[in-house]
């Protein structure tokens, strides 16, 4: 493994039964409160962002706003933030999914991704891939083109990669570690 992913995976903590029984839940917590971590962190997504010809970045609620945020800012693009649904003020589009424990709902502002935009999605976790997979349907509903997905970890035992497949139509799915 090289020396960045033995840096971040060292700061990733492991939480049993957490939020409910039965989950491995992977606490990020540690990683963002060191900052040689939290700053390889970031220059690595700027990195495949650049790479991949992202225009935007699209960070998904919560966490995928604390990773995205500052990798935009370092890549020279936008952060198009999409949250939980009833939280945008302004015209959305929504997407109902399924996660590892729960279900929710996401929305974008309708005006924030237009035909033209090349956008990478950015998250901590990739776990069965409902959150990703319905970010690139909203994504692709408001006529963008999707440039890639980058996780910080994936958990592979779920098979997210699998399920993201045809709605990534291409695109690659990145991850900087693997578990
Ligand atoms: O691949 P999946 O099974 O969809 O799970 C992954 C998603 O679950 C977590 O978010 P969560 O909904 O817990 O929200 P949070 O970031 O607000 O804690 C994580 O940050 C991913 O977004
Ligand atoms: N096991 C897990 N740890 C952290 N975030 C998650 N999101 C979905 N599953 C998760």
């Amino acid at each position: 493994m090289t020396d960045i992913k033995e840096l971040l995976l060292s700061r990733i903590r492991d939480v049993a039964d957490y939020p409910e029984p039965g989950v491995m839940f992977k606490d990020i917590t540690p990683l963002l409160a060191d900052p040689a971590a939290f700053t390889a962190l970031t220059d690595a997504l700027a990195e495949l962002t650049v790479r991949h010809g992202a225009t935007k970045i699209v960070g998904l609620e919560a966490r995928g706003f604390i990773l995205g945020a500052p990798a935009a800012v370092r890549a020279g693009v936008g952060f198009i933030p999409v949250r939980k649904a009833g939280k945008l003020p302004g015209a959305t589009l929504s997407q109902a999914y399924d996660l590892e424990y729960g279900s929710a709902e996401i929305e974008v502002h309708a005006e924030d991704l237009v035909v033209g935009d090349r956008v990478m999605v950015i998250d901590d976790v990739l776990a069965t891939g409902g959150t990703a997979e319905a970010s690139l349907q909203l994504i692709r509903r408001a006529g963008a083109d999707v440039a890639g997905v980058v996780v910080l970890m994936e958990l592979a035992f779920l098979a997210g990669r699998q399920r993201l497949e045809p709605a990534l139509g291409g695109a690659p799915l990145e991850a900087l570690i693997t578990v």
